[in-house]
């Protein structure tokens, strides 16, 4: 209307001077906070925070709210609908919200407060949003576990090097049998590196641990990581390396995972060749082709032990902190000690053989019990033989729903028992051949399981499983 009586050249000028008339009677400022913003529409991370603190803050006074499900989120997010307004005070300022859209996609929020209140709420109440947002966000993600994609089907503009599904495993380090000393101390150090921001920036070092998990199969590697991730609320990224090409892709791969995860590889000695030249020496010919076949088995993956380490040593710093990584093996003595030495691998835990301590943790879990006359027997038997926390765990599964407690535990006395018996029979047929050959203790039965192949025998395990001695390169 106005704009029609006034001549073309001069409606410029009028449009700015009713604008500063109307900023001059208006005391109020508004901030708008769009949900997509540049060129190519990108949700913007500000609107995500504020929707989260919105949501966090506001819902007990909002009269209408509008449920909706925020992508990556566990549960539904509660926010004020569309064109609702709301006040809150911040160090005694009124500040109002409102929850705006242009079109269905385009929705913004827009913050108005008083001009005299610029400074307050441009250098610190909007920083505060945007940090609890944030927080908010972190705290209701669903937490996933990713794996790696061959690259043959990655796509140049989008991030298809991962996928992921939600990861829901209930494993934690109450239920999780070890030493009681040493499940306390891993979980002493994880609480203190998840908390060591400063201390890292402090010391210049990139925020990361590194952690080796070695020990028998079934003794509570995978289930240690995963209680691990759930103590931290770190997501997973399962790094499978065999399907990975080349040193190039490895890097990535790894540059596109985010910080608060663990990256895994597991087995490490199986997904690389990893032998050094020190073991060459002490092999004879028929272990050597065994190696070569294996080698050939590794699908030509040419990722190689250096690129791994530059990797581990070097990338971090560039993209941002508070990643764990951990390597899992069977046989520790394969790993070459550059990889595992400290600073790369922090700290070397080792899962051994069920022990009397961790039986009882199994039998309070799996059973509801904490002693039995059968106890003591199990007692001396565990000091004997050496059986996987994951073949008692089976013992102690009642197979229906009529068998009770103490037929449980008479089979485990049973498996542990034969265990006890073909032991004493390997040790006299391999004295009578004039060898001693961890391979031929083991047929399959369970617990004999754990007596896995290549050049460590189940012996070595034997002894730094009881403690007696640690393994010598740490
Ligand atoms: N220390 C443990 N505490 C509680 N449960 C355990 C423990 N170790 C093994 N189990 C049980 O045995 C199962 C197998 O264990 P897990 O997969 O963690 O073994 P692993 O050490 O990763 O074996 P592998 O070397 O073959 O990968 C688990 O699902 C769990 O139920
Ligand atoms: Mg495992």
């Amino acid at each position: 209307m106005f704009q029609q009586y006034f001549p073309y050249e001069l409606r410029g000028h009028a449009h700015k001077y009713t604008q500063k008339l109307v900023t001059y009677f208006y005391p109020y400022i508004q901030i708008t906070f769009h949900e997509l913003t540049g060129e190519k529409l990108k949700r913007s991370d500000a609107y995500f925070a504020i929707q989260n603190y919105l949501a966090d803050h506001t819902t007990a006074t909002a009269k209408r709210l509008k449920a909706d499900v925020v992508k990556g989120s566990k549960s539904l997010v509660l926010t004020m609908d569309d064109h609702e307004q709301v006040m809150e005070e911040f160090q005694g300022i009124k500040i109002w919200w409102s929850s705006n859209k242009k079109t269905e996609e385009r929705r913004y929020y827009t913050l108005t407060f008083h001009k005299r209140y610029r400074d307050a709420i441009t250098k610190s109440y909007i920083d505060k949003v945007l940090k609890d947002g944030k927080a908010i966000a972190v705290r209701n993600r669903e937490r996933k576990l990713y794996t790696n994609n061959p690259s043959d089907s990655w796509y140049e503009y989008q991030s298809t090097k991962w996928s992921h599904v939600q990861f829901e495993h209930p494993a934690n380090f109450e239920t999780l049998a070890m030493a009681e000393n040493e499940k306390e101390a891993v979980k002493n150090d994880l609480i203190k590196f998840s908390k060591g921001k400063e201390y890292y920036t402090k010391i210049g070092k990139p925020w990361k641990r590194g952690y080796l998990l070695y020990g028998p199969p079934g003794t509570g590697k995978s289930t240690m990581i995963a209680a691990m991730a759930n103590l931290l609320d770190y997501d997973i990224y399962d790094l499978e390396l065999t399907t990975v090409k080349d040193n190039s892709e490895l890097r990535k791969l790894l540059i596109e995972t985010t910080s608060k995860s663990i990256i895994i590889i597991e087995d490490i000695d199986c997904s690389i060749d990893l032998t050094g030249q020190r073991n060459d020496k002490k092999k004879d010919p028929v272990e050597k082709k065994k190696e070569e076949e294996e080698k050939k088995s590794k699908k030509g993956s040419k990722v190689t032990l250096s690129g791994l380490l530059n990797f581990i040593d070097g990338i971090w710093s560039a993209c941002g902190g508070e990643r764990i990584i951990i390597f899992t093996t069977n046989f520790v003595d394969k790993l070459d000690p550059a990889l595992i030495r400290r600073g790369r691998m922090d700290r070397h835990i080792e899962m051994s053989y069920c022990c009397f301590e961790a039986f009882k943790l199994l039998a309070r879990n799996y059973l509801d019990l904490d002693d039995h006359e059968l106890f003591g027997r199990i007692e001396v038997l565990l000091g004997e033989k050496e059986i996987t926390p994951a073949d008692v765990a089976e013992c102690l599964m009642p197979k229906s729903e009529t068998e009770g407690v103490e037929s449980c535990l008479r089979e485990l006395v049973k498996v542990l028992e034969k265990l006890k018996k073909k032991k004493k029979q390997g040790k006299k047929k391999a004295e009578e051949e004039g060898e001693v050959n961890g391979e031929e203790n083991g047929d399959g039965e369970s617990g004999e399981s754990s007596s896995g192949s290549g050049e460590s025998s189940s012996e070595d395990y034997e002894v730094a499983g009881k403690g007696r001695k640690r393994n010598s390169k740490r």
